[in-house]
């Protein structure tokens, strides 16, 4: 198992995000969260990547565990992560942006600032700089490369995001909703590229996504959450079978439908 969480419980006050919840995911899976808003699943996420720390519970990676360790500490040991929302800047270049991602990675500081011109230091960027032009190959964004992130599609945005994961070399990368407001074509492309990283680049994948077409398109493996808790875990299809998750689903359905009501009876 490349990631174990073990009774992983989260409280906010007295809100409950997450209820003793377990799971594994094997390296070199796909492995898609999902569930209806407000279940956990971006809160999971941040567990893992360090930005919460549950009250209770353990989350080992390769064989240590994540608890107690810095974000930093967590990227250096290979877990990148994108954001539900975007989260570039968006007056530096494409370029610029990558190379933020990859700052962790660079030995270089103002001590070693001082052997750049020896060579070390100098030979080290370049290697940065041919790393980070590779992850530009690889997602095909060597056209915008330069342009402010700010000015490009949004569907351009979530890829330089996806770029800027990339580039810290991860092991496992965590993706909360990469497809969110993306049209037909945008996700279709998203999709394939998360697949060849998880092929080519054998970057295992966990992923928050709300497109039930994408996620049993990509899955290796499912699990749901619902209220905070887990409520099944399988194969896509097992998973979408599951009595619990239909009811899930449905009753999210089920308030929107009141809600709509509930504003026709308004007006
Ligand atoms: N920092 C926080 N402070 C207080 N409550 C929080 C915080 N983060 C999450 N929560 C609460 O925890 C619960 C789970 O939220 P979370 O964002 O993890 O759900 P989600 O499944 O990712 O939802 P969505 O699909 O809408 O993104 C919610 O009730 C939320 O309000």
């Amino acid at each position: 198992m490349l990631l174990e969480a073990k009774g992983i419980n989260l409280r906010f006050g007295g809100i409950r995000a997450l209820t003793d919840v377990s799971f594994s995911v094997r390296k070199g899976e796909v492995f898609s969260i999902i569930g209806p808003n407000g279940a956990g699943k971006t809160s999971m996420l941040n567990c893992i990547s360090g930005r919460y720390k549950p009250q209770e519970g353990e989350i080992i990676y390769r064989g240590k565990n994540l608890i107690g360790r810095s974000i930093n500490d967590r990227a250096a040991m290979g877990i990148g992560r994108t954001f539900q929302n975007l989260a570039l800047f968006s007056h530096m270049s494409v370029l610029d942006n990558i190379m933020v991602g990859r700052h962790h990675l660079l030995k270089n500081n103002f001590f070693t600032g001082m052997l750049y011109w020896i060579g070390g230091a100098r030979k080290e960027e370049l290697k940065h700089r041919r790393d980070v032009e590779d992850i530009i190959d690889f997602l095909e964004i060597q056209h915008v490369r330069n342009e402010p992130a700010g000015t490009l599609s949004y569907g351009l945005r979530k890829r330089v995001e996806l770029a800027r994961a990339i580039a810290i070399n991860p092991d496992l990368i965590l993706l909360d909703e990469p497809m969110a407001g993306m049209n037909l074509e945008e996700k279709e492309d998203m999709a394939r590229y998360i697949l060849d990283l998880n092929e080519e680049l054998g970057v295992t994948v966990v992923m928050i996504e709300h497109d039930m077409g994408v996620v049993m398109d990509i899955s290796n493996r499912v699990m749901v959450l619902d209220f905070g808790k887990k409520i099944a875990e399988g194969l896509p299809e097992e998973v979408m079978e599951n009595e619990h998750v239909k009811h899930a689903y449905l009753g999210e359905e089920d308030e929107l439908l009141h809600d709509d009501e509930a504003e026709a009876a308004a007006l």
